[in-house]
């Protein structure tokens, strides 16, 4: 059987650089083109590129994506600063190209993948939810794409069980200090030297109270994901966010 021919953008960066490795490793794909900040994303096709792992910036992402799907490069993206918006625009170029799959997968560990889904199901049960995450002091952007997700699928549970704003009597506060309001969920950044990715979804009810945590300690962790991602995105047209889907773990 032929290799997936797979190239890598941002393939300097602290994960696409891994990332650069798990896919020379692995058995059945060949890295055609690893590429960084500057370069030709002609190189993409000139490589026969057949699926890129996107891992860049907020600023990068939608250009390269765009260029992508209308060369019919699938593409299997963690960059994060996911909007309604970005989304719909996204959307709109896959509709003109019906064969190309993007997968954005917030989180690509299979630990944090799943610390969404329960806490997605927990969420109903309790008066109380709030997420803290804590990453290195590299990253740019806060709250992470994982916090984010996390908070709206939280409130999307808490909506669907019919609960109402979470209890808050805070009449005074310096700003931030209840994190971002995240659709009603409070949101809370921390960035300190030491750490890599970690998140603690905290729930609240009536005299007890429930955390979910989890540490990715390595960027291996996101390997097996980011492999995964392109195995099953070649063969899923269209939009898929968050690589629940591929786990047998979607709505
Ligand atoms: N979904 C997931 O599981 C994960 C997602 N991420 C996300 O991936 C992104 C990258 O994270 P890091 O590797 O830590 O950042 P980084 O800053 O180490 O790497 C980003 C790299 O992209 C390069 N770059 C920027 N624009 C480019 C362009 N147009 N073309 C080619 N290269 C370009 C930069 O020069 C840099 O080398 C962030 O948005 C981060 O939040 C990071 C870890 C896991
Ligand atoms: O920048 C990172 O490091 C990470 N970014 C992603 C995010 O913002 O959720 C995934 C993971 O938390 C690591």
């Amino acid at each position: 059987m032929s290799k997936l021919r797979v190239a890598v953008i941002g393939a300097k960066g602290r994960i696409g650089s891994e990332a650069v490795r798990a896919v020379e490793a692995a058995p059945d794909m060949d890295l055609v083109a690893a590429l960084g900040r500057g370069d030709e994303l002609e190189t993409l096709v000139e490589s026969g590129a057949q699926a890129v792992v996107e891992l860049t910036t907020p600023a990068s992402v939608m250009d390269n994506l765009d260029f992508c799907v209308r060369h019919g490069i699938h593409a299997v993206v963690g960059t994060t600063g996911w909007t309604e918006e970005r989304l719909g625009r996204l959307e709109a170029w896959l509709k003109s190209s019906e064969r190309t799959g993007v997968l954005i997968a917030p989180n690509f560990s299979i630990g944090a993948v799943l610390t969404m889904h329960f806490a997605q199901q927990a969420a109903r049960y309790f008066e109380s939810a709030e997420v803290v995450e804590l990453h290195h002091p590299n990253k740019v952007d806060a709250p992470s794409g994982t916090a984010i997700r996390t908070a709206q699928l939280i409130a999307s549970a808490r909506d669907r069980a019919g609960l109402p704003a979470q209890p808050d009597a805070t009449a005074t506060a310096l700003d931030g200090a209840r994190g971002a309001d995240v659709d009603g969920v409070p949101v809370h950044a921390v960035r300190m030297r030491g750490l890599l990715a970690h998140q603690e979804v905290l729930f609240g009810g009536e005299g007890e109270t429930l955390t979910i945590r989890h540490d990715s300690l390595h960027h291996s962790s996101f390997m097996p994901g980011i492999l995964l991602g392109l195995r099953r995105v070649v063969d899923t047209p269209g939009l898929t966010f968050g690589l629940e889907n591929f786990l047998g773990l979607g709505d």
